[in-house]
């Protein structure tokens, strides 16, 4: 099969399905998304699903904040009920440095307009009756954040983005990327070759191979991070907030009468490998009996495993090639992705249409490595 495109979206997770539907909402023709699976399989449906704005870098509290809106009148205006809770973002704090740390994080957050706040050991308990409070110092508070359902933020973009004519081709995978120069004339498919002038690579974690299809350098490493979930748990408050042990990174939140519940295992390597193990669960018990010893006496009923498509400095390459004419990319979001996906799809509208988007994205662009640049983000979990 041949087809022409306008453009070629690579990755059917939520940054191609954002990007997609903001480019045909826009009036662009002959947008075509390639996804070598079903829609979500990689690493969307298997994230957190948590949103929120308190981030340490004013870019990330931007394209936090702004997605936060964008995910409030989701329902309204993209179709899809996403089963947004907004119930708030907890972050536990142990030390005087994090204390420090997450004081400027929220002196920042405010002035962005976020409504963020330290409160204390007992506040947070209140909030989060989980929890021990025994070591903390501190917690810092957003009742705007909160979470939501990955899998329906993907369905809701991409049958919009249908709606407005973009065709989303699941089951083909991008296997090649032709160039005359260093202009971009097809993408060769498993259904086809399809000529286009352009490519966005929103591959998440296997951006690095779309990358170098085009001779493109992507510095994006997968790297394994596993959650659980737990039978229901009696008398958990409907609003719990997504609740974050900083110092061991356990993180829990509800997930219809139980909790889902994460933690980073410093033992993963770098590798593509998403078959669930339990060598974490040590170290989740010890987290757990540190910060919340009630988790330990619930029944896991299940689990899966993603990855994370870490870079070099755990923040996000957005922006356009300057080697290729027309490569632009979205990817190596280090875990803080699908809460960014609306806005990251309206900046990469907007780079595509050569306007000015609502935040200079520049310093986040792939480049950055090679200028001695990079953009560490503090609050990772
Ligand atoms: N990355 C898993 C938890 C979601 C978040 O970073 O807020």
């Amino acid at each position: 099969m041949n087809l022409r495109a306008e453009v070629v979206i690579v990755g059917g997770g939520v940054m191609g399905t954002s990007i997609a539907w903001h480019l045909a909402r826009a009036g662009v023709r002959d947008v075509v998304l390639v996804e070598r699976d079903e829609l979500a399989a990689g690493s969307t449906s298997r994230a957190a699903g948590g949103v929120r704005a308190q981030f340490s870098d004013e870019l990330n509290i931007q394209l936090g904040a702004r997605s936060l809106e964008a995910f409030g009148r989701f329902e309204e205006e993209v179709g899809q009920d996403i089963g947004l809770h907004r119930v708030g973002y907890l972050f536990l704090l142990s030390t005087p440095e994090q204390v420090a740390s997450f004081e400027a994080g929220v002196r920042l957050q405010n002035s962005l307009g976020v409504p963020s706040r330290l409160i204390s050991p007992q506040e947070a308990r209140r909030l989060s009756p989980l929890i021990r409070t025994d070591g903390l110092l501190a917690a810092a508070y957003s009742p705007d954040d909160g979470h939501c359902t990955p899998e329906a933020v993907v369905h809701g973009y991409a049958r919009a983005a249908r709606a407005h004519g973009a065709r989303i081709l699941r089951h083909t995978e991008a296997t090649g990327i032709e160039l005359h120069g260093d202009t971009i004339t097809a993408v060769s498919t498993t259904l086809g070759r399809i000529e286009t002038g352009t490519v966005i690579c929103a591959a998440g974690a296997w951006s690095r191979a779309v990358g170098a299809m085009a001779g493109v350098e992507l510095p994006v490493r997968p790297l394994r991070r596993q959650i659980a979930v737990t039978a229901p748990v009696p008398g958990l408050p409907p609003a719990l907030p997504m609740t974050i042990d900083f110092t061991t990174s356990l993180y829990f939140h509800r997930e219809g009468p139980g909790l889902l519940l994460g933690m980073s295992d410093p033992d993963e390597r770098p590798g593509f490998a998403t078959d669930t193990h339990d060598r974490w669960i040590p170290r989740l018990a010890e987290a757990m009996q540190q910060r919340a010893p009630a988790l330990l006496e619930l029944r896991r009923t299940g689990g899966w495993a993603g990855l994370y498509e870490n870079t070099p400095d755990h923040n996000a390459l957005i922006g356009e090639a300057s080697t290729v004419s027309r490569f632009l990319y979205a990817t190596g979001f280090s875990g803080h992705g699908f809460l960014q996906g609306p806005a990251v799809g309206e900046i990469v509208r907007d780079l595509y249409l050569g306007r000015v988007p609502f935040l200079d994205i520049s310093p986040l662009s792939a480049g950055r490595f090679a200028a001695d640049a990079p953009r560490p983000e503090a609050n990772l979990v």
